[in-house]
C-alpha cells in the first residue's frame, strides 16, 4: 500500500489552544504525522511518496470561492495589521444574529468558523493546501487501479464544511477526494468516518446527496464535541434521505460496543454498493487519547482494518485525528496492516 505524505504539514503549528481555561500547546501538532510516518516505514507498509499538485480546481469543487479567498489571504491581512501572534476568531454568527458575510477580516473569520480551534498562522494555507494534495494523490492511486492507499494528511479535514472551518480542520480532504472520484466517473462513493469526533463537515457537505453515503461512528453530541451535529436522527435530506448514518456512542465505549457499530456501518455500506470506499481515519478512539473517551486498544485497530477489508472495495485511508502521540503510529498503521491481512 502506498503512503502519500508532504513535509508541508510542518508549516502549520499553532501556538496553542484553550484547554481547561488555560492556553496550552496544541494537541494537533506536527509530531503526530512524524510518528505515523515513522511507523509506516518501520512496518514497511509500502513506498512513501510526495503528493502531486492537482491545483485549486478539485478543492473548489467542495469549498466556496469566498472561503478559499479568505483562507489564502487571512494571514497576510492579519500581519498587515501589525500582528505576529496566531490569528484566532472570537465572534460567530450564532442564532439571533445575521449570517451576512462582513467585509472586515475579523468578521469574515468568524463567519467562516464554528469554533476557536482552527487558528491561522503564516504557513497554514500552504499546509492545508498540501494536505489536500496528499489526499488527491491517494485518490489518483486508487483511480489508477490500486486496491488501497494511505493519505497521511495533516492538518485533518472532516470538521470543515463548504465554507466553515473548525476543530483543527480547514479543507475537507475526504470530501475533496469523494468529489474527485465522482468527477472521474465513479457513480457511488462511501465515506466511513471512524474518528472519535463526528465529521460534521463531511456530513453537511453531502447531506442532501445520494451519490455519497456517509457513515459516522463517534462520541454522542449529547456530551461530546462538536456538540451540535451527529445525532442518530440525522439520516440525510431530500435526495440524500437515507444516505447519512450516524452511530453516536456513549463515553467509555470499548470494542464490544464500537465493533458492533462498525458492523452496522459496514452492512449499510455493503448495501449501498459504492465504487470506492474512503475512510476518515482518526485514531482518537484509543483508550489513552488525552481528549477523547472511548476505550479501544491497539489490537482493536487490526480488527478494524480487517472488517473494512472484508467489504472488498478499493479503499483510501485519509488521516484525521488522534492525540496519544506515542501510540498514534501503532494504532493508525494497525488499521492498514489489518486491512492488508498482515
Ligand atoms: N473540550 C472540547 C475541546 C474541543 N477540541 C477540539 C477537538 C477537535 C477534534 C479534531 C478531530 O480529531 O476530530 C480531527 F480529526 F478533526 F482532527
Ligand atoms: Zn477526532
Amino acid at each position: 500500500m502506498l503512503t502519500f505524505y508532504s513535509d508541508d504539514h510542518r508549516l502549520h503549528h499553532a501556538q496553542g489552544e484553550m484547554v481547561g481555561g488555560e492556553f496550552k500547546p496544541c494537541f494537533e501538532m506536527p509530531a503526530r504525522a512524524d510518528h505515523v510516518l515513522a511507523r509506516v516505514r518501520e512496518r514497511d507498509i509500502g513506498e512513501v511518496l510526495a503528493p502531486r499538485d492537482f491545483g485549486l480546481t478539485p478543492i473548489a469543487r467542495i469549498h466556496t470561492a469566498d472561503y478559499l479567498d479568505f483562507l489564502q489571504k487571512a494571514w497576510a491581512g492579519w500581519a498587515a495589521q501589525g500582528n505576529t501572534a496566531d490569528f484566532l476568531p472570537g465572534v460567530f454568527p450564532a442564532r439571533h444574529l445575521r449570517a451576512k458575510r462582513p467585509n472586515d477580516l475579523y468578521g469574515q473569520y468568524g463567519f467562516h468558523s464554528f469554533d476557536c480551534f482552527a487558528p491561522i498562522t503564516a504557513g497554514t494555507w500552504q499546509a492545508v493546501y498540501s494536505s489536500a494534495q496528499v489526499a488527491l494523490s491517494g485518490q489518483a492511486e486508487i483511480a489508477a487501479g490500486a486496491h488501497s492507499a494511505f493519505a497521511l494528511c495533516r492538518p485533518p479535514g472532516h470538521h470543515a464544511s463548504a465554507d466553515v472551518m473548525g476543530g483543527y480542520c480547514y479543507l475537507n480532504n475526504v470530501a475533496i477526494v469523494a468529489q474527485a472520484c465522482l468527477d472521474q466517473g465513479a457513480a457511488r462513493v462511501a465515506i466511513l468516518d471512524v474518528d472519535y469526533h463526528h465529521g460534521n463537515g463531511t456530513q453537511s457537505i453531502f447531506y442532501d446527496r445520494d451519490d455519497v453515503f456517509v457513515a459516522n461512528i463517534h462520541g454522542s453530541p449529547s456530551f461530546e464535541y462538536p456538540h451540535f451535529l451527529g445525532y442518530a436522527d440525522e439520516a440525510g435530506a431530500g435526495r440524500g434521505e437515507g444516505f447519512n448514518l450516524n452511530l453516536p456512542l456513549a463515553a467509555g465505549s470499548a470494542w464490544d460496543i464500537w465493533g458492533a457499530a462498525l458492523e452496522t456501518a459496514c452492512q449499510r455500506i455493503a448495501a449501498y454498493g459504492p465504487d470506492v470506499l474512503l475512510v476518515s481515519l482518526g485514531v482518537d478512539t484509543y483508550q489513552n487519547d488525552p481528549i477523547s473517551s472511548f476505550k479501544l486498544d491497539s489490537p482493536d485497530y487490526l480488527r478494524m482494518g480487517e472488517r473494512i477489508a472484508a467489504l472488498g472495495k478499493p479503499t483510501l485511508f485519509v488521516m484525521e485525528g488522534g492525540y496519544a502521540v506515542a501510540e498514534i503510529g501503532i494504532n493508525a498503521v494497525n488499521v492498514l496492516e489489518g486491512f492488508q491481512g498482515a
